[in-house]
């Protein structure tokens, strides 16, 4: 937090951003509205500064110092029209600030220039200078420095002028100057609060900006953690298949539906024959890999609509909806038949692996799926004690055993 603050300081006395990089920012970001800004004021200022020439002539009639002063007009208005066509096309607020410092030098030059030319007038054209210097401050955008150095130099070359020219008292002299202490102390207190204001405004928005990019970098983080708990809860980290939990939650779903349409559902609880060996004799990591290849044999021999789960150990379970038994069996047959022919780790190739399979038909009058889990069991317990490596049905209270 206390970087950010630091970062969006602005400078009590030039009323841009303390920090380089930050000024830099704010200028590109508004360079499209400065340069549009700029470019109509110029329009604007220089239409006015030709206008004077309506006021020259009832002053002067056409004499030499009249047209002296139209062409110096001409030339402030075109050069000024030029540097608004330049400023609108390559007028980079961020780089080429000096491109928008020019305009106010020579406006303040011509302004400069009436006072010999028209020394009678003096009283119009302070008038014109504390209108001027205002407008350079509060009208054209540039920078608080430009503009301050700019509108010094207005001050100082009219007063020079108008001394030179005028040939003004010392007395008016010092009210003169005065006048336009006051004009430029007035334009740059409005415009470094200007400044001021417009940094502090971009300052918090920026701010706000970045909380809220944290705060969706916070929410994106928390729903990867999420979806990784979510992981972790709904799969079996070794074969990727269902969790025991979420495959109860998943078959039940199932069971449920398959009871609402009145159609028939399986369910086999699957086991490895003599696992224990696997592991005595090749290790822990073989039984690993021989368990993730049996849950990958299932993956591939079912229906995408049949959910497999481990459920814990080598046992595996398969809801399978829409499963009537002459299907089921068959499926089971498939997949044992699958396990059995599954191509082994070097150095296992003595070993036989077998899985023997328990069905249960759900029923109507059967309540819910534990029960139906109980006779998958049942089935498997038959399989195992008939001598493994075998499917066996249990259809209402009789098991069918199959090779
Ligand atoms: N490698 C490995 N072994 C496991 C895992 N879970 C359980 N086991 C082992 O699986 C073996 C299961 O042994 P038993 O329950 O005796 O069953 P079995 O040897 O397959 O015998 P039958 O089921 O009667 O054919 C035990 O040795 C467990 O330690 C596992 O995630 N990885």
């Amino acid at each position: 937090m206390s970087t950010l603050k630091s970062r969006y300081d602005v400078h009590w006395l030039t009323g841009q951003f303390c920090e380089y990089r930050t000024e830099s920012m704010y200028r590109r970001i508004i360079k499209t509205r400065a340069r549009f800004e700029s470019c109509l004021s110029l329009i604007l200022a220089s239409l006015v500064f030709g206008m004077f020439a309506i006021t020259d002539y009832q002053l002067l009639g056409f004499t030499k110092e009249y047209y002296l002063l139209v062409a110096m007009r001409i030339v402030v208005v075109s050069l000024c029209i030029l540097l608004a066509f330049i400023i609108g096309r390559w007028g980079n607020y961020f780089r080429r600030i000096w491109l928008h410092a020019l305009p106010l030098w020579i406006f303040a030059t011509g302004i400069i220039l009436i006072v010999p030319l028209r020394p009678d007038s003096l009283a119009t054209q302070v008038t014109a200078v504390v209108v001027a210097t205002m407008a350079f401050f509060l009208l054209i955008p540039n920078l608080l420095t430009v503009v301050t150095f700019a509108s010094l130099y207005l001050s100082i070359g009219f007063l020079a002028a108008a001394v030179l020219f005028a040939d003004i008292s010392p007395v008016v002299t010092l009210r003169l100057a005065l006048l336009l202490v006051m004009t430029n102390i007035v334009g740059f207190c409005a415009l470094l609060r200007l400044e001021n204001l417009q940094r502090k405004q971009f300052g918090l928005l920026q701010k706000e900006r970045s909380q809220n990019h944290h705060l969706l970098k916070e929410i994106a983080l928390r729903k990867d953690l999420e979806a990784q708990l979510r992981m972790v809860a709904e799969r079996d980290a070794l074969t990727g298949l269902n969790s025991r939990s979420h495959f109860m939650k998943r078959a039940k779903a199932l069971l449920q539906r398959s009871r609402l349409e009145k159609k028939p559902f399986s369910l086999f609880m699957i086991d490895v024959d003599h696992f224990k060996n696997i592991n005595d004799t090749w290790g822990h990591t073989h039984g690993d890999w021989v368990l993730t290849k049996i849950a990958e044999a299932c993956m591939q021999s079912l229906r995408p609509t049949d959910v497999i789960g481990r459920f814990g150990g080598e046992e595996f379970m398969v809801a399978l909806p829409d499963t009537g038994p002459d299907n089921a069996q068959i499926v089971a047959e498939r997949l044992k038949k699958k396990v059995a022919e599954l191509p082994l780790k070097e150095g296992m190739s003595e070993m036989r692996l077998s899985v023997t399979i328990g069905i249960a038909l759900a029923n109507s009058e059967e309540a819910d799926l534990d029960s139906l889990i109980t006779r998958a069991d049942q089935s498997l317990y038959v399989g195992k004690r008939d001598g493994r490596n075998r499917v066996v049905m249990c259809r209402e209270g009789r098991e069918d055993g199959g090779s």
